[in-house]
């Protein structure tokens, strides 16, 4: 039984949840709504308030191993666990759709796809997308070609990578404990639940012990990972059990019953510092005039009309340097297009990109959430990016 007291859950609009095996195959064989019955409304009604929920759910292995029972064993092997994702994907996708009043979309991502600059951008304009069709996006690790060095490993770490992909404000680790304990409570009766975890210090990860059940990855270790990764994006973590209806209705109420693990600055402070400070691409985006100004300002994106050319060398997804005709700095982003698409795009107006290219990836040169502008200062508490 939980015995933390609530807190306030931070203000977030746009989070992803991560939901574990141990959750949604509770009684130890295949899926059960049982717990997912609560998260799915709570999504829900997150949704008909105007917020907006990214769903990373495991289950899949679990599911096939409980079709799989009734016709042979499994092995227990890199490919067994594959094959057995693979047959538990549909199931677990057609829970969360039979709770979900809305249309639910599969999206099935591997640790390459995220490394790969222009899958990165393709994943998160499908999942931009989704969110905007009103879907509910429910990510998978794609196991079938996770081979070991591809592999996230486990969806906590999954769940923070998508979070910063998305820009979420929020990570919500649901799992069937109900905080960080100072020892893994299966085996320390003595461990005692944490409420608020300011850093995650050496002594703090020590803590955390792996799964004590066949069906989870990770255990503690990597919702810990996921949280100081989630952390460095400066995404705040809550960790609460998704086995306690009246926690999860709590939510709703934004009052947190679990670990709160903070972010060590905003999400904004931290993105911005980084399209400040990372490396840029050896080229850049000349503009005009009008686009400096509104650059200047903040919050807007750079459209291909205020482009005048871009210099040098770069691809889709690089960091660039984007400065005004007599080439003083105005502002750094990534630019949704390469060098050579950018030359024959300047000046252009957006609806004009697919007939220039014969492709689009998107109406901006480089989109407002990609974007610093070099003469603002980083202020903390800034409006959250829509
Ligand atoms: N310090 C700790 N505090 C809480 N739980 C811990 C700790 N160390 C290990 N654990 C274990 O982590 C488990 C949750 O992780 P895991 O089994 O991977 O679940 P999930 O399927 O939700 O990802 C808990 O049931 C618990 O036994
Ligand atoms: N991709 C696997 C999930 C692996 C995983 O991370 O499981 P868990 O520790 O329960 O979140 C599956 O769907 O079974």
């Amino acid at each position: 039984m939980n015995t933390l007291p609530g807190q306030a859950l931070p203000r977030w609009r746009r989070a992803v949840l991560k939901v574990g095996s141990n959750l949604l195959a509770a009684d130890g064989g295949g899926l059960t709504p049982r717990h997912a019955e609560a998260l799915a409304a709570f999504i829900a009604a997150s949704h008909a308030e105007g917020r907006e929920v990214v769903l990373v759910s495991s289950g899949a292995v679990a599911a096939g191993r409980a079709l799989l029972r009734q016709h042979a064993s499994d092995g227990g092997g890199l490919a067994a666990r594959q094959a057995l994702a693979a047959l538990g994907q549909a199931p677990m996708i057609a829970l969360w759709q039979s709770l979900s009043a809305r249309p639910v979309a599969q999206v099935l991502l591997t640790h390459d796809d995220l490394r790969n600059r222009r899958r990165y951008l393709n994943a998160r304009a499908t999942l931009r997308e989704l969110l905007q069709l009103g879907v509910l996006p429910v990510i998978n690790e794609n196991d079938t070609v996770s081979v070991d060095e591809l592999k996230l490993g486990d969806n906590d770490n999954l769940a923070a990578i998508v979070a910063a992909l998305v820009d979420a404000d929020l990570l919500l680790i649901a799992s069937d404990v109900d905080a960080l304990y100072s020892a893994d409570p299966r085996r320390d009766p003595a461990a005692v639940p944490i409420a608020q975890v300011a850093a995650l210090t050496p002594e703090i990860v020590a803590m955390a012990g792996d799964s004590g059940s066949a069906a989870g990855t990770g255990g503690m270790r990597t919702k810990l990972q996921a949280a100081a990764k989630a952390a460095a994006a400066g995404i705040p973590t809550a960790l609460f059990s998704g086995r306690e209806a009246a926690t999860v209705q709590a939510l709703q109420h934004g009052q947190l019953r679990g670990t709160l693990i903070a972010a060590g600055s905003t999400r904004l402070q931290a993105r911005k510092y980084w399209l400040r400070h990372a490396p840029a691409a050896p080229g850049r985006i000349r503009i005009d005039a009008g686009a400096a100004k509104a650059l200047a300002g903040g919050r807007v994106s750079l459209l291909p009309g205020g482009v005048l050319g871009a210099d040098g060398e770069f691809h889709r997804g690089d960091l660039v340097e984007i400065v005004d005709a007599d080439g003083a700095a105005v502002a750094r982003g990534l630019s949704q297009y390469g060098a050579a698409e950018v030359r024959r795009l300047a000046g252009r107006h957006s609806r004009e990109i697919d007939g220039t290219l014969g492709y689009s990836y998107g109406d901006e040169v480089v989109h407002r959430d990609d974007l610093v502008s070099m003469n603002r200062p980083v202020a903390s508490g800034q409006e959250i990016s829509t």
